[in-house]
Parts: C-alpha cells; structure tokens; sequence
C-alpha cells in the first residue's frame, strides 16, 4: 500500500509550518531495488569465499595426502634412502637407511650434519679410516655423475651404494642389502671350482691356483712340487661296501691330505681316486719326498668306513717346477707320468719324474696299439709246460702259457704284456680266449691230464668267471675236475672278499684251484688258510737260490711243511738242476716244473708227442 510521507518544519522566525508531502511508492521501489542489490552482492561473495575456502581446503588435503603417499613409498622401499642438501644437512632419509647402517636417530635425523655421520660409520670401522667423509667411496666406480660401490660391513652385510651428486651440491644415495646374492653367488663360484664330495679344489681351481704358484715361484727364484697320487685298493672298497663307503673314503682321505698340506698349499681332487696336491714351499726336492713319504704314513692308517675298518695305500708320483715342465699341462702330465711309473714299481711306492718316462710311457702306448690288433690278427698261441710227480717223475699235468709273437717286435714275454692288458682291459677277451684255447686243447689229449690256466685278477674282479668257465667247459667238454686255475696272492690282496665268493663259485664248478708264486707277495698264511686252495706253488726264485742260499732252503722247507700241514699239494717251480730236485725230493715236495724236466712247447707239438706216447704204450 503505497503512502505519503509527510514532513513538517516550523520556520524559525515566522509563524509558519511547512509541510512538505512526498508520495512513498517511488521511495519503496528505489529501496526495494537497493535492498535487493545488497543481498544479491552479499550472497555471491558469500559464495565466493566459500567455493575459494573449499578449494584451498581440498588442495591442501590433496598436497598432503600426496606428501603422505610419497612418505609411504620411501618408508616402505627396499632399499635405504638418504638425500643430502647443498648445505651437507640431511634433508630426507627413510628408516631403511637407519636400519641397514644400524644409525643411532639423533646422528640420521632430517637436519643433521652428514658429514658428523660418515665419521661416525668411519669410527665404527664401517670403512677405512683414511676415506672418512664424503670420500667414502673414493674406491668405486664412477658413472655419469652416479658412484656405485659395494661394501662389506664388519657385521657381514654386503651393501651396494649408489650415490648420485647433484648438481648444485648435496647428493641422493640409496643402500641396497645385497647378501643373499652375493652369497649365492659366492656358492656358485665355490661349486664351480670345486669338487662336490669332498669339497678339495677341482681342475678347475688346481690349474689356476697352479698357474699363481708358477709364477710366483718364478719371480722368488723358488721351486715348488706337484704331486700326483692314487688310491691302490679303492675300487675293491667301492664295489664291495657300497658307493657309500666309497664316499666316505674319499671324504676321510680328502681330510687327511688337507691335513697334511699348509695354507699355500693347494689339494685337488681330479678323478675318481686321484689326488693332486701342490707344495709351494720347496727348499730343495727332498721336501717333496718327504711330504710324500708323510701322506703314505698318513693314508695307509686304517678308515673308518660306517663301521668296517678298512686299509688302503697310496701311490705318488712326483714333477718339480721349473726342472720337469713350464707349464700347468706339462707339470701336470709329468707328475701323472711319474705316478704310472710308481704303479708300475709296486704299491706304496713315490717315483720322482724322469724324463725317460715320458718315452716308456710311448713306448708302452705302442705295445697296447699293437697288442690290441694282436687278438684280431692270430697272433697269440698257447704253450704248454709239463708238471711232474717228484718222486716219480710222471707228467701229472701241464701248465697252459700265453706266447705273442708279432712280426716287428719277434717274440713278447708274457711278463712284458700281460700287465698291459690288465691295464688296459684287454686281458679280458684275451684271458677268454686263452681258457678256450687251454680247455679245447686239454679235451684233446688222449690222456686226462689235468690243463693249469693263469687266471689275472682283473678277470676275478671284472668278468663273471664263474659262468665264463662253466660255459668254456660246456663248450669244449672238459671235465671240470680236469681244468686247475692258477692265482696270485695279489688278488687277494686286491679284494679278498669278493675273490672269496668267486673261488667258492668255481670251486663249486668242480675245478680246481692253485695259489701261484707263493712267496714273493705278502704270503700271508691267513690266505691259505681262508680261500679254498688245493695247491701250492713255491715261486721259481726259492727253487733257484736253494744250492746257494741257506735262507732260502729254509723257506722252501718251512712252505712244504706248511703246506702240507694244511693238506694242499705244493709245487715247486723252476727246477732247473737235478741238486734242487733232490731237495726238493729230500723235502716231500709234491711236484716240479722246471726246465729240467720239460720247457713249454707248443700245442700242436705237445698233441703230436702225447699221441706218439700212447701209439707206443699201445704197441
Ligand atoms: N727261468 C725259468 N723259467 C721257467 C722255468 N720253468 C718254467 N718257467 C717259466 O716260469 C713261468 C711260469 O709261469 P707263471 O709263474 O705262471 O708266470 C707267468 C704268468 O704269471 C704269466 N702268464 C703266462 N701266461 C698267462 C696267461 O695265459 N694268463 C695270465 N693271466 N698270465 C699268464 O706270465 C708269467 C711268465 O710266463 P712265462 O714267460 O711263460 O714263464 C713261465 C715259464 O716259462 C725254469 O726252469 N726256469
């Protein structure tokens, strides 16, 4: 409702009132316009400063909620974080850092001096005393403004730092704890250079362990020793107790070199049973030999084996730096040279290398080369020398001999090559083509003389003899009682056990059974007693000393009366007098076999005479 306003004033010096009137609807709506303008101006700023107020305030959460997202990340990354500023004050690090250095809180905090805590690591002997302070890592690689180095910390931990400068000074560095790879890594490097059962150095670490020691012999003006040994009797071990026991052996040996060797020294394990162990500190070569006779003291006491006391011995061979090669192949191979020649010698024996041996080692690669074609080529035939009764003279039996005649080298003693064929496994097929021959020929003779084979113990270990020679019997038709087989105490020696369970096998065959060359091994009188023999026979060096020796018609007399204590049947071998036949008839000796009564002929020699005997007895 629209109204006036009215307004009165009395004039001062009149008797007037003035009264002025105004219409109000002008004044309402220009009021109403101006009031509706205040709050409109009111409202947006209003807003305004809300919708700022709630910008800032949601900027800011998200600042620190990103703040709080990156702290997250430091604290919980693998690695340790340290960032220094231009001022040497540490401006951030996580607790990784603290914990991989084990950094007291005060000394790592944001703030602190860097430098006060890289002394403080350097007192603790976290790194050398002299690279203290920022040039820690003064020993690291450098790359593109980023030091890499890895350190080993006195508490084991392998820590690979990195430290990047940055430009304006200050640096970022980040700690990564790095043990379990590089103890992996270390183990990978360990197995690769050594063997996995005893844990010695392989061919690998010998070579290049060698190869230092070489050369430092060389500048010192020094010498030093390879030497080279085997195991005799390992194989027995290993094939009767078990792989096992084999082990074990290998394991205990392994200790006891180590034990023998000093710091400098290097102990290898290169095959089977071979040892190789490098003396560096060599005055003169008699430190050699003496080490060596050390080891065979060592290693010919008795093991140990889960329970079973087991002896062995070793045999070595020797090559000296820089008098028997220059080089890690040429000392090696020497040494193994000399180690051959030293089995060759017997068992427990060192042989020092000599250069001749490297020409009897061709030499006897070459009679192996031919040897083996001798088979293939009929080179080999078969002797056979008679047996005699003592008393009567009678043949009783003959003895079959291997003869090889090859048209370069003429005639080969047996004693020459049968060693190599044992070695070089030869002695196989040819020991069975020799109990075939022997047998067909003894089924031959139109008397049933008992035919004697040598037997090598390496057909005893290798071949299954017992059903090689039931099938040579049934072949030839030789009556088992008819066929002696002759071994040598070496054989029992090698392996008494399982030469035991073979002989009670061919004893079981129905042959029989001689020990052969009795008194030149270890005669021990527990063999005669424990292995199923039917005879004796005196080894040929006795026979021929006993009109010159009183010591030897001691012992010839003392095996007879032995022998026959034990109800076995003695041979003498090699009479070659009709003195040593009275003897040995004075004696009570069984039988001989010499060249006295009769020489090893030929087979075919040997059938002829034998049908010419019979011819005449008939006649
Ligand atoms: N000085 C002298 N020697 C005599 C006399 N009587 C016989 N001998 C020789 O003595 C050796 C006897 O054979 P052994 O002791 O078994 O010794 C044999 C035997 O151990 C081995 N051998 C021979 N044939 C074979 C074979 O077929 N297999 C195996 N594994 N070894 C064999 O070779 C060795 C030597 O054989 P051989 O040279 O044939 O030599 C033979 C024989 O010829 C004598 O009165 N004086």
């Amino acid at each position: 409702m629209a109204g006036r306003l009215i307004s009165f004033r009395r004039l001062r010096n009149y008797p007037i009132t003035v009264a002025v009137g105004m219409d109000m609807a002008p004044l309402h709506a220009a009021y109403r316009t101006l009031r509706f303008s205040a709050v409109a101006i009111g409202s947006g700023v209003s807003l305004l400063v809300l919708a700022v107020g709630f910008l800032l305030i949601r900027h800011k959460r998200r600042v620190l909620a990103s703040r709080e997202v990156l702290r997250h990340a430091v604290e919980n990354l693998d690695q340790g974080l340290v960032m220094v500023d231009r001022n040497g004050r540490i401006s951030l690090r996580n607790s990784r850092y603290v914990a991989l250095l084990d950094l007291p809180p005060d000394l790592s905090a944001p703030g602190a001096d860097y430098a006060q805590l890289v002394r403080w690591l350097a007192a603790r002997g976290e790194f050398d005393q002299s690279g203290a302070g920022k040039s820690h890592l003064a020993s690291s690689a450098e790359e593109g403004g980023v030091r890499f180095a890895e350190r080993i910390r006195p508490n084991g931990t392998a820590l690979e730092i990195r430290m990047r400068m940055l430009s304006g000074g200050g640096l970022i560095g980040t700690y990564t704890d790095v043990t379990d790879r590089r103890r992996a890594q270390e183990e990978i490097h360990h197995l690769a250079h050594h063997d996995g059962l005893t844990d010695l150095a392989n061919r690998t670490l010998l070579e290049e362990r060698l190869t230092q020691a070489m050369a430092a012999a060389e500048r010192s003006g020094g010498q030093l020793a390879v030497l080279c040994l085997d195991l005799n009797r390992f194989k027995p071990v290993n094939d009767t107790l078990g792989h096992a026991a084999g082990d074990e052996l290998l394991r205990q040996t392994a200790r006891r070199l180590h034990g023998l060797a000093r710091a400098s020294d290097t102990v290898a394990r290169v095959g089977g049973d071979e040892f190789v162990l490098v003396q560096t500190t060599l005055s003169q070569p008699g430190d050699a030999a003496a080490l060596a006779e050390r080891i065979m003291v060592e290693i010919s006491l008795p093991f140990d084996l889960n329970g079973h006391a087991v002896t062995i011995d070793t045999s070595i061979g020797i090559a000296l730096f820089p008098h028997d090669g220059h080089t890690v192949e040429a000392l090696l191979k020497n040494a193994d040279t000399a180690l051959y020649r030293a089995k060759e010698a017997g068992r427990g024996v060192t042989c020092f290398f000599e250069a001749e041996m490297e020409e009897r080692l061709l030499e006897r690669g070459l009679l192996e080369q031919d040897l083996r074609a001798a088979l293939a080529k009929g080179e080999f035939s078969v002797s056979f020398q008679p047996l005699h009764n003592c008393g009567t003279r009678d043949v009783t039996s003959f003895e079959a001999l291997l003869r090889w005649e090859n048209p370069e080298r003429g005639k080969v003693s047996p004693a020459d090559f049968i060693p190599v064929a044992e070695e070089c496994g030869l002695i196989l097929p040819l020991g069975r083509w020799m109990l075939e021959q022997a047998c067909t020929v003894a089924a031959s003779w139109p008397h049933p003389y008992t035919v004697a084979v040598n037997l090598s113990p390496v057909q005893f270990q290798r071949g299954n003899l017992p059903a090689q020679v039931a099938e040579v019997l049934a072949q030839t038709g030789l009556p088992a009682n008819q066929l002696e087989l002759e071994v040598t105490e070496g054989l029992l020696i090698e392996d008494s056990e399982g030469a035991l369970a073979t002989m009670r096998a061919l004893k079981a065959l129905g042959v029989r059974l001689a020990l052969d060359d009795f008194g030149t091994g270890y005669s021990s009188l527990s063999y005669l007693r424990r292995f199923p023999f039917d005879k004796l026979k005196i080894d040929k060096s006795f026979i021929q000393a006993i009109e010159l020796d009183a010591g030897a018609r001691a012992i010839v007399d003392a095996i007879l009366a032995m022998g026959h204590s034990l109800n076995l049947r003695v041979t003498a071998e090699g009479v070659e007098t009709e003195e040593q036949l009275a003897f040995l008839l004075r004696h009570d000796c069984d039988e001989v076999q010499g060249f006295l009564l009769g020489r090893p002929v030929p087979a075919e020699q040997l059938c002829r005479s034998l049908r010419k005997k019979v011819g005449a007895a008939m006649a």
